[in-house]
């Protein structure tokens, strides 16, 4: 009898095999059908595995790069396999306006990784497809970036700007060099399994012994018995993956593990900034590295990198297995991350509802009253999901884009001096920098559009689902497959820019605005579904770099190397610490 079950088991499974590498041929087979170009797929990890190649073991090797050459060798229409699912790459601006704008009917849908549908952002407008009411909240949001609006908000983004250049003035101050981008431990998994530790995270005292002696185990345990035994052998990065793998799938039961976390000013600004414009909050993030947001937002876009999350990156390539990878997510990195952001956006909620901050004109009142209306409808789901990604949309983009923008003026100091007389000759004329004379500043649009232009800071999020087959341009997309613009091979093509590798903000001063029809500069995406938060990006952004070199001169400390990009799956941002040297200015 229990021969009858194992040997029936066996057939179904080898039937379900077989059935499933018959379906994956038939996909692979897909691209040259339809006639398109593009690097070989492995069999099992599609071009993943070329990203994954550039992937060194306990640290980053430039996995963008690929992306890049990519681009050089097959032009702007080609194809990937991103896991199983086939993936047009378009960059030629043509092909980008009749897909992305023209026929946006068809391609309305954002393309998420199916596993990303288990976050608590499923409801919100960076994911919620057509029919899941896109359009409806994108109309109830977008009224919060209405002129009137954004510059009551600009008096809250100022005293956010004071305290960070307080934070700057007391570095200055100090011998300290800047480190406008460093990484470190993180101690947050650990305070899930050593609750004492959470006041720790950060900082030297208290449990920094416990800490350090939990990272010395760990790299012990990598060196000891594993490091040295498979160093000469092929497959050791594999290995190693797969074994961490395992602990990453259940951070919650091995906190163990300690994961290396991007630290930044311009991250703790960011996010208490959106947390006092979109909710009222004060977050304290700045000064405090134990924020429960600073520490949760930061874990959570850890872990949405395939990189650092195997569960995701199991989920990309093994498809077939999307109910196993689904009841897993539970355990996983991003949902420990999430629990207490939304909890924390859930209590938000709560007070709100319960008359606290009845006078602040923010999005969370936006939301409350469409919540309200009962002919528009929005649920408290809906509510709380689009809160959650207006705190993580609204802070890591904005955050690396001046970080690029602080690194690049003091690497160009031509550029930061022209900037800052442009500065000096507003206030001469007796001007403040407030939300108007912010705008007026003709070299710090060039300086804001350039610096985007150069280094977009989202790379692989301007993406859609073909939702219907369809021939456009005697180009046939078939139906589930994605199309994905990369902006910084549009920004990078001769085609569309004189000198595209030249970082050169007067190319913006000169000429016709290339901004104005929207498919040369896209660092805040295409079409219908743009970013809903560019305008505020850009007041922040403008504000924060003018009120920065208005007080301080930066360099790049000798010898420093140049700063290399690297992508985490969506964000592109530097792959190593960024220091530079701060002087005030008299
Ligand atoms: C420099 C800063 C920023 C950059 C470079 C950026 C870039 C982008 C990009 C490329 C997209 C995808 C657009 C597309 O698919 O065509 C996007 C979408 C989005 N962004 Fe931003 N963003 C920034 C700041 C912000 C801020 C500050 C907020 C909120 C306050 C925000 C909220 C959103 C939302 C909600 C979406 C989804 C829009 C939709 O699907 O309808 N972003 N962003």
């Amino acid at each position: 009898m229990a021969l009858l079950i194992l040997s029936t088991i066996l057939i179904a499974f080898l039937t379900w095999l077989a059935y499933v590498i018959y379906l994956r041929r038939e996909k692979r087979r897909l691209r040259k059908k339809i006639g398109l170009d593009g690097p070989e797929a492995h069999w099992f990890l599609g071009n993943l595995k070329d990203i994954i190649d550039r992937t060194k073991f306990l640290g980053y090797n430039n996995a963008q790069e690929w992306n890049m050459e990519m681009w050089r060798k097959y032009g702007d229409r080609f194809a990937i396999y991103f896991g199983q699912k086939l993936d047009i790459y378009l960059a030629n601006e043509e092909d980008i306006k009749e897909v992305f704008i023209k026929n946006f009917s068809n391609f309305s849908d954002r393309g998420v990784i199916e596993i990303f549908r288990e976050t608590k952002l499923n409801a919100s407008l960076l994911q919620n497809t057509y029919e899941n009411g896109w359009k409806h909240t994108r109309s109830a949001i977008a009224p919060i970036f209405a002129t009137g609006k954004m510059k009551a908000m600009h008096e809250t983004i100022n005293s956010k700007i004071d305290t960070f250049l307080e934070i700057l003035r007391e570095k200055a101050e100090g011998t300290e060099k800047w480190d406008i981008y460093d990484f470190e431990m993180s101690g947050c998994e650990v305070s899930r399994s050593f609750p004492t530790c959470t006041q720790d995270l950060g900082s030297d005292q208290g449990c920094a012994k416990k800490k350090s002696s939990e990272k010395f185990w760990s790299e012990k345990i990598r060196q000891t018995f594993f490091f040295d035994f498979f160093r000469a052998k092929k497959y050791r990065k594999m290995i190693f993956e797969i074994f961490f793998g395992i602990f990453r799938f259940f951070p919650n039961l091995f906190g163990f593990f300690q994961e290396k976390w991007i630290k930044s000013d311009f991250q703790g600004l960011t996010l208490d900034v959106i947390g006092k414009c979109a909710f009222a909050i004060d977050t304290n993030c700045q000064r405090d590295r134990n924020d429960v947001f600073y520490v949760e937002a930061r874990k959570f876009f850890h872990h949405i990198d395939l990189r650092n999350n195997p569960l995701v990156t199991a989920s990309v390539m093994i498809p077939e297995l999307m109910w196993l990878w689904k009841f897993l997510y539970k355990f996983s990195g991003l949902a420990s991350a999430e629990d207490p952001l939304v909890g924390g956006l859930d209590d938000v909620y709560e007070r709100r509802r319960g008359g606290e901050g009845a006078d602040s004109v923010d999005l969370l009142k936006l939301l409350l009253d469409r919540e309200d209306d009962k002919t528009k409808g929005m649920t408290k789901q809906e509510v709380i999901e689009n809160c959650f990604a207006f705190l993580l949309a609204g802070y890591e983009t904005t955050s690396t884009a001046m970080t690029y923008c602080s690194y690049l003026l003091a690497k160009y100091p031509d550029v930061q001096e022209k900037l800052y007389q442009e500065i000096v000759e507003l206030k001469r004329s007796g001007k403040t920098l407030n939300y108007d004379s912010i705008h007026q500043i003709k070299y710090l649009d060039a300086v804001y559009k350039e610096t985007l232009r150069y280094y977009p800071p989202v790379i692989h999020f301007i993406s859609r689902t073909c939702l219907e087959d369809i021939t456009i341009r005697d180009q046939f997309y078939p139906k589930g497959c994605a199309v994905t613009v990369q902006a910084n091979t549009v920004h990078r093509s001769e085609s569309n820019w004189e000198n595209p590798d030249k970082f050169d903000p007067e190319r913006f001063l000169n000429t016709e605005d290339p901004t104005k029809d929207g498919l040369k500069w896209i660092p805040f995406g295409v079409g219908p579904r743009y970013c809903v938060g560019m305008r505020f990006a850009e007041m922040e952004f403008k504000t924060t770099i003018a009120k920065l070199i208005e007080m301080f001169q930066l360099s790049v400390p000798e010898g420093e190397a140049d700063l290399v990009p690297d992508c985490n799956g969506v964000i592109m941002r530097p792959r190593d610490p960024v220091r530079l040297d701060l002087k005030l200015r008299k």
